[in-house]
């Protein structure tokens, strides 16, 4: 597999705090990548790093195949960003925007007009992004970090402080980006439930320490999902529930098990308790919230 980015050791301090302590990424290309983490478990520190923006104390960079430290120019040529909030001129259309950066870095007009089309605003290119949505302004910041047509894009928390349709338009643009443009994105988020809709493979950073790295799927499997059923008669449902396999709680009227089973095997069991004459008013498989992905690989014995 080739990666983006690739980092060894990569750690930062700041005095006595290790914003950042021995942090081995892999990017895989052409991937939606999520890098999750609690507020202050040093993201944007290890962003400003691949980006350059900050030297680390200690750990290499690779990104898009060269060695940050030693060929800046190689690794950071084919990478776009947003780390810092998009600052946008608000009385440039949008098009203005993309044509005065297309400029700066010698792009063509052409490549605009793709990229407008490509996050959606054709239509709105002609007015001022002062009268754009947060949403339609995030997309027209992601298109100018794509101008250039970069390997690589880098956005930090990028649905941040955005309204609910904005997070749906921005969500779509991103997780288009791999198929439509052959880019990487590095996301970073504190939501799970964020990067769970955008990205397919993640990381897991808490107090500068990766705790975990691979398919989203698997970290949401180590936190266990969790069925809950609610049914009037709770102690019959429980034993369906071990019959087929489950270790059930009852809370009430509720029934509740870890379960880690597709679609067709919570049919099943759904068709099983309707089946044994028990009436189901609500049935649901509860995804685990970070905080308890972070219980599970911190407690003693987890992984981290
Ligand atoms: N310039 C700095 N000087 C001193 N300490 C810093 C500096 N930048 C970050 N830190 C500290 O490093 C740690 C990691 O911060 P960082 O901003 O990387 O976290 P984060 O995961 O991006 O959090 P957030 O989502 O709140 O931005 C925090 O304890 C923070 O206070």
């Amino acid at each position: 597999m080739n990666f983006s980015i690739e980092t060894s050791g990569l750690s930062k301090r700041y005095g006595s705090v290790r914003a950042v302590d021995g942090i081995d990424l892999q990017v895989p290309e052409g991937s939606v990548f999520g890098f999750l983490g609690p507020n202050g478990s040093g993201k944007t520190t290890t962003l400003r790093m691949l980006l350059g923006l900050i030297r680390p104390n200690r750990g290499r960079v690779r990104v898009n195949g060269a060695d940050l430290g030693s060929n800046r120019y190689a690794a950071l040529g084919k990478v776009g960003a947003i780390v810092e909030q998009p600052a946008l001129y608000p009385t440039l259309t949008g098009r203005q925007t993309l044509r005065m950066h297309a400029t700066l870095i010698g792009r063509g007009r052409d490549e605009v007009e793709e990229i407008l089309a490509l996050v959606g605003l054709t239509h709105a290119a002609n007015r001022k992004s002062k009268g754009y949505s947060l949403g339609m302004r995030q997309r027209l910041a992601i298109g100018r970090a794509l101008l250039g047509k970069p390997q690589l894009l880098i956005l930090d928390e990028p649905t941040n402080g955005l309204d609910p349709s904005g997070i749906a338009e921005v969500r779509e643009l991103i997780k288009s980006l791999p198929e439509r443009t052959g880019t990487t994105v590095l996301l970073s988020s504190h939501l799970l439930s964020e990067v769970e809709q955008m990205a397919d493979t993640c990381a897991l950073i808490n107090k500068g320490k990766l705790l975990f790295q691979g398919p989203l799927e698997e970290l949401k499997a180590s936190a266990g999902a969790f069925l809950i059923a609610e049914v009037d008669d709770p102690t019959r449902a429980a034993e369906v529930f071990t019959n087929s396999g489950l270790e059930p709680n009852i809370r009430g009227s509720f029934v509740e098990a870890r379960c880690d089973w597709d679609k067709k095997g919570r049919a099943a069991l759904l068709a099983a308790l309707v089946g044994a004459g028990i009436e189901v008013s609500y049935f649901e498989l509860k995804q685990p919230q970070l905080e308890n992905v972070f219980l599970e690989l911190t407690k003693p014995g987890g992984e981290g």
